[in-house]
């Protein structure tokens, strides 16, 4: 019998992306909320920015989300629990699909009501080592009428194909870094998440 993990790496190596509920359980969910919330509180969250090193830029008018990132070097207890999961994850990943993963970046995400993030590829154009991304949704609860779904553009054999998926907590989406161009709907309520992407270069 094929494990989660395993299954996950399946779907990514079959299609390039995979959808996961129940991900985690409700309890992990709501610890790792409270963590965010408590990091929030503390002013600890800055505006996110896009591109890397010279050409990292603040640019609300292509996203206007808020993000907190993890470090490596001193995780709380909570986030090594995360940290491990994503581990197992990665080496599932390899196994299947022989990307060479070696390490992983994470931040807390935040959406306040009216952000969005335009259609972008998680690869950055001057450095590719962003592989596959994998976010976890944290929010309590989620409904059409609060917009904010990840807008994922599926390659087809002829053009594309648009899959909205909605933020639920405990959601978890893995996808090609490099092969699938997404955004972030509109959200009309706080939207919480986990973003991680697994690289192929060493810390
Ligand atoms: O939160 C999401 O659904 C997607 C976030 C995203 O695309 C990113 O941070 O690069
Ligand atoms: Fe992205």
């Amino acid at each position: 019998m094929e494990n989660e993990f395993e299954l996950i790496a399946n779907q990514l190596y079959e299609k390039g992306w995979c959808i996961t509920d129940h991900f985690i359980s409700d309890d992990f969910r709501k610890e790792l909320l409270q963590e965010q919330q408590d990091i929030l509180s503390h002013g600890q969250f800055r505006l996110a920015g896009v591109g890397k090193g010279d050409n990292f830029k603040v640019k609300t008018e292509i996203r206007s989300d808020k993000v907190f990132w993890m470090d490596h070097t001193s995780l709380t207890l909570l986030q090594t629990k995360y940290w491990e999961l994503m581990s197992a994850l990665s080496r599932a990943v390899n196994q299947r699909c022989f990307l060479g993963l070696r390490s992983f970046e994470a931040h807390f995400a935040m959406y306040p009501p009216g952000s969005f993030y335009l259609r972008h590829l998680d690869q950055f154009q001057n450095v590719k080592y962003r592989v596959v991304t994998v976010i976890l949704y944290l929010n309590d609860e989620w409904t059409e009428k609060d917009g904010g779904a990840l807008r994922m553009y599926l390659p087809m054999e002829e053009g594309e194909e648009k899959l909205d998926v909605y933020p639920k907590g405990g959601r978890l989406v893995v996808f090609l870094s490099g092969e699938i161009p997404h955004e972030v709907l509109t959200t009309n309520k706080e939207r919480i998440s986990i973003t991680g992407w697994f690289r192929d270069i060493e810390y």
